[in-house]
């Protein structure tokens, strides 16, 4: 995945990023760090296609990540879970929304089936997120971005999901962008650690 020249600027008119340039390579790990208020979740958003830059391209096999009409090639994990998943809807019903995952995605993640007719409120933090990401392990997902996704989370279950995670992204050859304010944790992910402050990209970190 290439982000190329990514510049946003808020509706207010704020710049929030200021020509960020970042390459993902598949089958690898790169984390991003930098101060609240940086930009890390704005990038995160538009490296997924969640977000349309202002200006700059985000392309997978040449291929903007905005274009309609293709399985989507680049997912977004969010840090709450819970934004993403209706508190009315069993974990069951999760699931299959936009196709059930494949079996061995959910026994990767130790997703488990008496979880099925629970409700989001009904599972831990880092059990919901878990099937969460289940959702967003399709076949066709070449890069994971991971938004503070473990920041909820006491060390045991950070360890077991990061884990399973990392194992998965190694199988799959798909290439994973951790976001975290954790410094230990992207050193001990991550091949290259960048870090972004006020929009920019500071690749010497
Ligand atoms: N649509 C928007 N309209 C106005 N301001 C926005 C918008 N989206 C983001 N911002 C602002 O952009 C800045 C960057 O936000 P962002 O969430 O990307 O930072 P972050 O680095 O992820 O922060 P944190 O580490 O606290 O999650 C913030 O000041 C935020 O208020």
């Amino acid at each position: 995945m290439i982000g190329a020249d990514i510049r946003y600027t808020s509706p207010e008119g704020t710049t929030i990023l200021d020509g960020v340039s970042i390459t993902l390579p598949k089958a690898s790990i790169l984390a991003v760090g930098g101060p609240s208020g940086a930009g890390k979740s704005t990038l995160a958003r538009i490296l997924s296609g969640h977000t349309a830059p202002s200006a700059g391209t985000v392309e997978v096999d040449r291929q903007s990540v905005l274009r309609k009409g293709r399985p989507r090639a680049v997912q977004y994990a969010p840090q709450s879970p819970e934004l993403s998943t209706d508190p009315r809807w069993t974990v069951g019903r999760i699931l299959a929304n936009g196709g059930l995952p494949q079996p061995e995605i959910l026994d990767a993640l130790g997703v488990q089936t008496s979880w099925v007719p629970r409700l989001p409120a009904e599972l831990s933090g880092g059990q919901l997120q878990r099937v969460s990401l289940a959702r967003l392990l399709r076949p066709e997902t070449k890069y994971l971005i991971c938004d503070e996704i473990t920041a909820q989370l006491d060390a045991l279950s950070q360890k077991e999901l990061w884990d399973r995670l990392t194992e998965i992204c190694r199988l799959r050859e798909i290439g994973l962008l951790v976001i975290s304010h954790d410094i230990t944790l992207r050193h001990r992910l991550a091949q290259k650690t960048l870090t972004l402050a006020r929009g920019r990209l500071d690749n010497s970190a």
